[in-house]
């Protein structure tokens, strides 16, 4: 009788919070648009979902991209999800996604909907982040300088050298391991190529490998990384994360915001104490500079500062280096590409020097090998966006505030857009001579989205082809890869970042004697 009772009240208060979340639900997604335009529209179409929670386990399982991509080719392109009363439209193929992302990217120009982040005082995940801010001022201000000072063109240009040093500090480490028939962790070898020239070009002089600091950066984007999705999961269901647990990772979240605090804060008084005025001033340098100035045509702040250095740590180091090692795992996957690779990289680099930044516009197939490495393998297989207002997509109703996931890995395999779309040819990707097809490069541009798109698409997409590019060349170039096994296994951790389940463990086996190149 008891268990009856139990059983009986459980009941009842599953189905009042079912209730409420159905009201709390039509209060939200279901809100009469006011532009008259839009009031013919009806929401777009929903798959089954559980009461309370909606298609909260969804979102919860492993890997979401692709319960996404199945319940997508069941039930259409455009759907409307929910997790309790959050509403959720999943996004699965080009067209779809380019509304969101390059038509209407004024609508969806920000990531949240500028509601107070879970994580109000972290560096990582907080209020002071350039990633996480609503467009506005404070991105515009922030994007320009960036471009300025870090990722446009001419700025890259001028940090190449620094760049070049990294490279052939790579290089060397590849032949000594090669030498002596030792393994390389691949994803490692990248995340310390990546980072430390990310340390340079920001910071130039601090932040050395030398002095265990550099280390300390790539040890904190990996612990950032594994607390992304519990992060993300917890921002969309936002006034549920006591109740989906964020309290406990809140704590682990402000150790590492504590310990990106602490190494940041030294490395802004070295330069506060040393400042640099001259032409040569780093990115740390210029922010300092613009904190200082009372007439700054934007006040940022320490934190602000802070924050930013964190987000590109984590948007440029994991990023190139996974897709890295996604990319030589393909090319060992598939010797024929390889070589043809390496006859190109010859044909045009030659047989007496490596290859540089420099030989990277004049080498297409390479591209091509990269293009297809990320089509495969995005690293953000979900891209978040938020309606600012309310609009209409593909003839559907999108309420105000409904969090937009475009499932960047289904867009990227879908096969009405890709043929074979599950197999790895870097061909699909090189240019064609013939007149007529460049409505096909058109659309193939549309639905190659692996650096997002828009006004809030990837800011490095040219550093990333750089690290990626110099990468590969130097690996195809310079050395076979001996691995154990036939094939190296290509499975998914189905984390919120692509990752390899198996990290790339391989032996180089030099092609070629480094004392009979140029440098
Ligand atoms: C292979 C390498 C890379 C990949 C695959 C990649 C991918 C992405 C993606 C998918 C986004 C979100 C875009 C969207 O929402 O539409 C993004 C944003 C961003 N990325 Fe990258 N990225 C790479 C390299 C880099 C590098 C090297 C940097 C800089 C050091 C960088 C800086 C950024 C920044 C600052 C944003 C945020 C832009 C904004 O919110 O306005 N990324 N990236």
């Amino acid at each position: 009788m008891a268990a009856i009772t139990v059983d009986f009240q459980f009941c009842f208060i599953f189905i009042l919070l079912w209730l409420f979340s159905l009201f709390c639900l039509s209060a939200f997604f279901f809100k009469k648009p006011k532009d008259p335009q839009l009031q013919g529209c009806g929401l777009p179409p929903s798959p089954p979902s559980l009461p309370v929670i909606g298609h909260l386990h969804l979102l919860l399982s492993v890997p979401c991209y692709k319960s996404f991509q199945k319940l997508s080719s069941k039930y259409g392109p455009l759907l409307h999800l929910r997790a309790f009363n959050i509403p959720i439209v999943l996004v699965s193929s080009g067209s779809m996604a380019n509304e969101v992302l390059r038509i209407q990217d004024l609508n969806f120009g920000s990531r949240n909907n500028g509601q107070a982040p879970i994580m109000e005082k972290s560096l990582l995940f907080g209020s002071f982040g350039f990633v996480s801010v609503p467009y506005g001022d404070y991105w515009r201000f922030m994007k320009k300088l960036l471009v300025k000072k870090l990722l446009g063109s001419h700025s890259l240009e001028q940090t190449r050298l620094l760049r070049g040093k990294e490279l052939q500090t790579f290089r060397a480490m590849l032949f000594d391991k090669a030498a002596k028939n030792e393994t390389v962790d691949v994803g490692k070898e990248m995340m310390k190529l990546t980072n430390n020239s990310i340390c340079r070009m920001t910071m130039g002089r601090s932040c050395s490998e030398e002095n265990g600091e550099a280390e300390q950066v790539r040890g904190l984007v990996t612990k950032s990384l594994s607390l992304t999705k519990k992060f993300l999961i917890a921002s969309i269901v936002g006034q549920f994360s006591k109740l989906v647990g964020i309290s406990l990772f809140g704590k682990e979240i402000m150790e590492v915001s504590q310990r990106y605090d602490e190494l940041l804060e030294k490395i802004i008084k070295e330069h506060e104490e040393n400042p640099n005025n001259g032409e040569d001033r780093d990115m740390m340098d210029v922010l300092l500079e613009v904190c200082a100035d009372d007439n700054a045509e934007f006040k940022i702040s320490r934190n602000q500062i802070k924050a930013l250095f964190v987000e590109i740590f984590l948007a440029g180091t994991d990023t190139s280096a996974q897709t890295i090692q996604w990319i030589l795992a393909e090319l060992i996957n598939h010797p024929e590409i390889l070589e043809k690779l390496r006859k190109e990289i010859e044909s045009v680099v030659g047989v007496r020097r490596l290859i540089q930044e420099t030989d990277l516009p004049n080498l297409p197939y390479l591209q091509a090998v990269m293009k297809e490495g990320l089509r495969l393998h995005p690293h953000t297989p979900i891209l978040v966006r938020n309606a600012t207002e309310g609009c209409k997509i593909g003839g559907y109703y999108i309420g105000q505030n409904t969090t937009m996931m475009v499932n960047a890995y289904a867009v990227l395999r879908d096969p009405d857009s890709w043929e074979y779309p599950e197999e790895f040819q870097p061909e699909r990707f090189m240019t064609s001579p013939l007149k007529g097809k460049e409505d096909e490069k058109a659309q193939l541009a549309l639905n190659f989205i692996p650096f997002g798109s828009g006004r809030r698409g990837c800011l490095g997409k040219n550093l990333g082809y750089i690290f990626m590019g110099v990468a590969i060349g130097t690996m195809v170039q310079g050395f076979d890869w001996r691995i154990n096994g036939d094939k190296v296994n290509m499975e998914e951790t189905g984390e919120m970042t692509l990752t390899m389940a198996h990290p790339l463990k391989c032996i180089p086996v030099a092609r070629i004697n480094p004392a009979s190149f140029d440098p």
